[in-house]
């Protein structure tokens, strides 16, 4: 007899439900199926089939059990046993094959609220459960490290807690862990720590509320409190955690102990200011030193050495510039006299006396050294021919006129010098000292107290 039409519209439509609910749970990624009581097959989707190795048609009525090992099948039942038995759905894991998987049996009951069927819903969570002991593992690698690292390690709470700390802080500090955590940060330091602390917490919030950029971590040194009532200097380590929305959820860091860093950088600086103090003795003894090495100790003028030193260098600069080089030779005129006459600290008093006058009016850029004895060089730069006679003739009328008292004695002063100068009388030093001396014995061949200029024909007929 054909159905009325309302009920093949029902057929059609629950046939069409039963179409859509299948293919539902086909497009699960998990095994799912439903079981009467004794484990036989009634639905199943095209994950779950996979996993037994059937296509989904072929599953159909097979007892489940029966597909198992035979090593598992009696377990698996005895669950199924239990989720009737008592009613309410079971989740278990099980590993086969190298597999994990979540398997979740849920019973469903007929209207007299009896169990006639047991839905399996089954994933394979071999992924996660792989990523999960990766986790453990490296949890516990890394607390591991944390526990038996000589730093301590810590990690804070937003509102900075302490959530955690390594054993080191115990060894550090002498204070035991229980006290310390749920404490804040700042209970780890001494009064003078938490100064530090405090300025560098405020000065980084500053730069937040500037919008300044940041060094990803945060590093300071201040004192931490010890139990025994010492400070003990730590560097502290740290940079913030965020949540996957960038909004902070608290502190990780590292706290080092540096008192012997410290100890011994303070040595050091010690020892540096140490050895700059000793350096700077040291160069101000070679400065005296080379002073002394360039000085006449009775003058105060320069010594011959020095002239050697530094004439060659003069007599470049007054090639390269262009403008001229004057040596000005000048010997106390009777001076053996002086000395056999007045006494030796008549003739120091004389030389002393020459050489003061000649520091007075020598022009600036110009040298004055004791060449000899009683005889002195200067070294005249950048003055005219002229300028350089016109120099050394006052100079001259003004020494005969000093007189000179010692012990009540008025003793009279004189000189002769002789001149010589670059590039018309010679180029080299040693030329132009040999013509500046030349032309001083001209001088003195002259009747002394004057000065004579270099000239050669004049040194020629001295020579015949
Ligand atoms: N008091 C003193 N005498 C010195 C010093 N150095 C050299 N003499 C003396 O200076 C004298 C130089 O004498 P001479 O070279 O003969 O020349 P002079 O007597 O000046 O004669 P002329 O140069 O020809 O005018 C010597 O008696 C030296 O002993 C010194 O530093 N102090």
């Amino acid at each position: 007899m054909a159905a009325p039409a309302s009920s093949h519209g029902m057929i059609e439509a629950l046939a069409s439900t039963l179409l859509d609910v299948q293919a539902l749970i086909d497009a699960a990624p998990a095994s799912s199926m439903l079981l009467d009581r004794d484990g036989r097959i009634l639905t199943i989707n095209r994950a779950g089939a996979a996993r037994l190795g059937l296509a989904p048609a072929q599953a159909l009525g097979l007892y489940l059990f029966d597909l198992f090992p035979v090593e598992v099948a009696a377990s698996r039942q005895r669950r199924l046993q239990a989720v009737t038995a008592s009613r309410q759905p079971q989740v278990f894991e099980d590993h086969r094959d190298g597999q994990h998987y979540r398997t979740s049996a849920v019973p469903v009951m007929d209207r007299d609220g009896e169990v006639c069927r047991v839905a399996i819903f089954s994933e394979d969570i071999t992924a996660q459960h792989e990523a999960e002991r990766l986790l453990r593992d490296s949890e516990a690698h890394y607390r591991f490290l944390a526990e038996n690292s000589e730093d301590v390690i810590w990690q804070l709470d937003r509102d900075m807690h302490i959530t955690y700390i390594s054993a080191a802080d115990q060894r550090l500090r002498g204070v035991a862990r229980g006290a310390v955590l749920g404490q804040s940060v700042f209970s780890l330091f001494s009064p003078r720590g938490q100064a530090i602390l405090a300025r560098v917490v405020a000065e980084r919030q500053q730069c937040l509320e500037q919008g300044l950029p940041l060094p990803p971590t945060l590093r300071f040194e201040a004192p931490q409190q010890c139990a025994n009532g010492e400070e003990v200097w730590v560097e502290v380590v740290s940079t913030r955690i965020d949540d996957a929305h960038g909004v902070l959820c608290g502190y990780i860091g590292m706290t080092r102990n540096v008192a012997e860093r410290r100890r011994y950088q303070a040595m050091l600086e010690d020892a540096n200011r140490q050895l700059r103090e000793q350096l700077d003795k040291v160069s101000a003894l070679q400065a005296q030193l080379q002073a002394r090495a360039h000085r006449d100790a009775l003058t105060g003028l320069y010594n011959r050495h020095y002239l050697h030193e530094t004439l060659p260098d003069l007599l470049a600069q007054a090639r390269q510039a262009r403008h001229g080089l004057a040596l000005v030779m000048v010997d106390l005129d009777h001076f053996k006299q002086i000395n056999d006459r007045h006494g030796h600290v008549a003739g120091d008093l004389a030389i002393q006396t020459a050489a003061r006058l000649l520091i007075e009016r020598a022009p600036s850029r110009s040298l004055c050294c004791r060449f000899g004895g009683e005889e002195f060089l200067v070294a005249l730069c950048g003055l005219t021919p002229a300028a350089v006679c016109a120099w050394a003739e006052n100079w001259c009328a003004e020494l005969a006129d000093c007189v000179l008292s010692h012990q009540g004695v008025r003793i009279a002063l004189t000189a002769s010098l002789g001149v010589a100068w670059q590039p018309q009388h010679g180029d080299s030093e040693a030329q132009l000292l040999e013509r500046a001396d030349q032309a001083l014995y001209l001088a003195k061949r002259r009747g002394r107290n004057q000065v004579c200029v270099w000239a050669a024909d004049e040194v020629c007929a001295l020579r015949a």
